[in-house]
């Protein structure tokens, strides 16, 4: 398709995206399509993959308007993570963390019916996402679940509520390393239902250059810091590679 993904942009078909590899499942049932960046040095590059403006005249701008606000208010809520941990409210800001904002917006269709029952199938398999945090929306229909103890064998799945008119905010890994585990990234998937899903999920990554390391706060002699430090988007770029068998 014209659209593929190049650059973690535009479109993913159906079973291309694996969270679990070690898993029998031939990927998740879902396809999608990325919006990285629209605006600040990222968006320069122009990476970003717009279907023809004949068939689409308003997409583009809708989307680019999408992703701005949600990615002001995803800055909001940073800014409230970091005073709940003793910090300037501008502590993300300072390490280099939001200096040029790195959001990825992913538009997801799940397909109702699939047609094979037999086969270890999810809608998306279990995994927690890569950044700091996620701003999920969804049409309401259910499937998407979490597990609160994710560190407890047998895992826990509950479903998760819809709220019309809420996003659900996902913790990501990285803010997970920056905090040592006291803000833990949130465990999901989405279990097939037979019903067709949209979901809409922002992904609010930290600069590529940024150097996630652990809180002062958050480690001391009796608990040191169970993460190295990691480059953002060498972290990423792993991360990926590994979903996606590149
Ligand atoms: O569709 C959903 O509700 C969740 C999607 C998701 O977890 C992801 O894309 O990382
Ligand atoms: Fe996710």
């Amino acid at each position: 398709m014209k659209l593929s993904r190049k650059h973690h942009r535009g479109y993913t078909p159906l079973y291309s995206e694996n969270h679990d590899p070690l898993s029998r499942s031939k990927g998740d049932s879902k396809e999608g399509f990325y919006v990285g960046p629209v605006e600040g040095d990222m968006a320069q590059t122009n990476l970003n993959q717009w279907p023809s403006q004949e068939i689409f005249p308003t997409w583009r701008l809708t989307m680019e308007c999408y992703h701005k606000k949600l990615m002001s208010a995803g800055k909001k809520i940073i800014c409230l993570i970091a005073l709940a941990l003793n910090l300037d409210e501008d502590y993300f800001e300072k390490v280099g963390a939001l200096d040029t904002p790195n959001g990825f917006l992913r538009l997801l269709h799940y397909p109702g019916e699939l047609g094979c029952f037999n086969e270890e199938i999810y809608g998306a398999s279990e995994h927690s996402d890569y950044g700091m945090i996620t701003l999920l929306a969804s049409d309401g229909v259910p499937g998407l679940q979490v597990c609160k103890e994710k560190f407890n064998q047998p895992r826990l799945w509950e479903d998760v509520p819809h709220i019309k008119g809420a996003f659900i905010v996902n913790i990501g890994d990285m803010m997970e390393r920056w905090t040592n585990c006291l803000f833990r990234s949130t465990l999901h998937r989405v279990m097939p239902t037979g019903q067709e899903r949209y979901s809409l999920a922002f992904f609010l990554d930290p600069n590529p250059d940024c150097v996630v390391e652990c809180l002062e706060s958050c480690c001391s002699s009796s608990c040191p810091a169970r993460f190295p430090p990691i480059r953002s988007g060498a972290y990423l770029e792993e991360r990926f590679k590994l979903s996606y068998g590149e």
